[in-house]
């Protein structure tokens, strides 16, 4: 174990780089594990993908700048011959049980498993498949979509949100320097939540009508929005999240600012014809509603259209997607 990352720095203390580099392990090589790998590279540490199939010659595209990662990439656990300091798990939530081969041969107990999904509730869902090692949930602000295989276009954001606390600054000193800005919250209910109302309206409607983010801007759509918003707010708010109405209108402006053009990754797997990740999103907000006895109309007719949607097959969009061949 080479990391020093236990003792906290005092509050507002500057941070400083890991001693030595650290050994990284990426599960899961797509939009966000590419994004994450290269940061984590660019930060000087030793970094590995873990990856079901080869990945060839994986590149992020940014500011229309291509960057080749030029990282090993391991196809089975045993080929990599050490213990990760840090695993960095950017799967699908709905894949997190076929990568526990990868997360029970890398994670020894000093091990911190970066949980970079989507969701409020990756402590529940993550922390009892693990044998070893320290959970660590990350709220991911980075929109990236894979458009071939080996090729990821990081379209904006740099930045993680974990819990205030050791791991959350040893995250910080990991990436410091690297591009990547992992800010620590000590309301982590409250950050979860806030992020989940980035997921609520934005990732459904654009998968459904398989529209990017401009649709948003329907007045059909903003108002069906907005009642998505209201009450994944309502329901935040049960769970001991500090929200406000003004939360939902900031989640909208700031989708009004985007490029339209935008996407989400709930349509990037539409598109290719994949599973859609909607159990963690539209789902936690239907079971914490159950919870609470709070109606949520809108978001269980979500919730059931989202369940509905075809695979590839159904909707023969295979052919057009060759990265999901
Ligand atoms: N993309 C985005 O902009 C954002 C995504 N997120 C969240 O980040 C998480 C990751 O999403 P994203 O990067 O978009 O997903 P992708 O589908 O782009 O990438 C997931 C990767 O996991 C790989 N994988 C699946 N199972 C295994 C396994 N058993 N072993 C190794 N690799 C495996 C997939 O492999 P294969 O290539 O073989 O399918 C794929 O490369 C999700 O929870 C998502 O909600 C959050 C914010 C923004
Ligand atoms: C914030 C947003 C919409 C960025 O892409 C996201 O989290 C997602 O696509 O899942």
């Amino acid at each position: 174990m080479t990391q020093s990352t236990t003792a906290e720095p005092a509050r507002g203390a500057r941070l400083t780089p890991l001693e030595y580099p650290q050994k990284v392990a990426v599960v899961g090589a797509g939009a966000i594990g590419a994004v994450v790998a290269d940061a984590a590279r660019r930060a000087g540490h030793t970094v590995t993908l873990c990856v079901r199939r080869p990945v060839g010659d994986l590149t992020v595209e940014r500011d229309g700048l291509r960057h080749r990662l030029a990282l090993p990439a391991a196809t089975r656990p045993d080929a990599v011959g050490w213990t990760a300091d840090w695993l960095l798990l950017a799967t699908k939530a709905q894949d997190t049980p076929k990568a526990l081969g990868w997360i029970r041969h890398l994670a020894g107990p000093q091990t911190r498993v970066v949980a970079l999904q989507n969701g409020v509730d990756h402590h529940e869902r993550i922390a009892p498949l693990l044998a070893a090692g320290e959970l660590v949930p990350a709220l991911v602000y980075i929109a990236a979509e894979r458009v071939a295989r080996d090729h990821v276009r990081h379209r904006w954001g740099q930045r993680l949100v974990v819990p205030e606390g050791p791991a959350g600054t040893g995250l910080a000193r990991l990436f410091l320097d690297s591009g990547m800005d992992v800010v620590r919250d000590a309301d982590f209910t409250t950050a979860a939540w806030r992020k989940l109302l980035m997921n609520v309206a934005a990732n459904p409607l654009t998968a459904l009508t398989m529209r990017r983010i401009h649709v948003l801007r329907r007045p059909d759509m903003r108002e069906l929005a907005q009642g998505l918003l209201s009450e994944a707010v309502t329901v935040g708010r049960a769970e001991g999240a500090r929200l406000t109405p003004g939360d939902a209108v900031q989640t909208l402006d700031f989708f009004d600012a985007l490029h339209p053009h935008s996407g989400t990754s709930m349509l990037t797997d539409r598109l290719a014809g994949r599973p859609v990740e909607y159990d963690l999103i539209t789902g936690a907000v239907v079971r914490a509603a159950e919870r609470h006895g709070l109606p949520v109309p809108l978001n269980r007719s979500v919730l059931a259209l989202l369940r509905s949607l075809g695979g590839a097959d159904e909707l023969g969009l295979q052919q057009a997607h060759p990265e999901t061949a």
